[in-house]
């Protein structure tokens, strides 16, 4: 079931998000401090920032797995709950956190047979996320049988399997080898334009955020706030040539800067 959401609908609204935990504790945290950012349909948008600095905290609160303190928050123009029950978002973490013991297919299946899809439907539609992330032949596997990289392409094709209108991912790649992990981004480049499904998308790498993304919010800790917002113009599709161009440089020097100012601020 495809999340329906108008093409004037943005597909998050924060105003003046704020997360406390352990409100009036000796161990109260401001996680995160008035934090303002719209998002449209489509955009890949990149949360960067240092350890601490609210990132998770930030995703956590899109997928209504925790509720701001105050503030304003709409997925879709909804309540994050409501966007929850209606699933309008798949989730990827760092773990790829597969069923071992339920084949690649079955994984895949698992979202669809709790929204109650026919075995025909879920087996149909497995296949094609599996197609689509180049691993087709590999159904009948086992997850403890595939690679890291290919058991988080795994991971892709369920948080897709339902057709989300957003992809929220947490380090997904952060476990990865490099190399792996630069495939990877092409991969996910190449699935993001074919689905167009909105990503925000959490690392701690400046490269793999510059890469990737349409715009970079760049965060700092204690309290957790946006610092700034950089457009990346560089252009897609992108591919190896672009981690050569110039412009690919200036924006991993802008944003390294960016970062290193907000620290400053600490
Ligand atoms: N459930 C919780 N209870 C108390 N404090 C929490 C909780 N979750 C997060 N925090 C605190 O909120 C702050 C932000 O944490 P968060 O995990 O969002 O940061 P992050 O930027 O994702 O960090 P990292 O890059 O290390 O994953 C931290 O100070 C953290 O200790």
């Amino acid at each position: 079931m495809a999340a329906i959401t108008s093409p004037s609908t943005l597909a998050i609204s924060a105003q003046h998000v704020n997360k406390i935990f352990n409100l009036k504790t000796e161990n109260e945290v401001v996680a995160l401090e008035n934090v303002n950012l719209t998002i449209k349909p489509g955009e890949f948008i990149s949360l960067i920032g240092p350890s601490g600095c609210g990132k998770s905290t930030l995703l956590r609160l899109i997928a209504d797995l925790i509720t701001p303190t105050s503030g304003d928050l709409k997925i879709n123009g909804k309540e994050p709950h409501q966007a929850r029950l209606d699933r309008d978002y798949g989730m990827v973490f760092q773990a790829a956190t597969l069923y071992q013991w339920r084949s690649v297919s079955k994984n895949v299946q698992l979202p669809l047979e709790i929204m109650g899809y026919n075995r025909e439907e879920r087996q149909k539609r497995a296949q094609e996320m599996l197609d689509m992330v180049e691993l087709g032949a590999f159904g009948k596997h086992y997850p403890w049988q595939l690679s890291g990289g290919m058991q988080q392409r795994v991971s892709i094709a369920r948080a897709l399997a339902f057709n989300p209108s957003l992809l929220l991912m947490d380090e997904p790649f952060g476990a990865l080898d490099e190399f792996t992990r630069e495939r990877m981004n092409m991969e996910l480049l190449r699935i993001w334009d074919e689905t167009q499904v909105t990503v925000i998308f959490v690392t701690h790498s400046i490269a793999e955020a510059v890469f990737l993304s349409s715009r970079i919010v760049v965060m700092s800790p204690r309290p957790g706030r946006i610092t700034a917002i950089v457009n990346n113009d560089l252009p897609y599709p992108r591919n190896n040539d672009t981690r050569e161009l110039p412009q690919y440089f200036e924006k991993v020097t802008e944003v390294r800067e960016l970062l290193r100012d907000a620290h400053e601020v600490d």
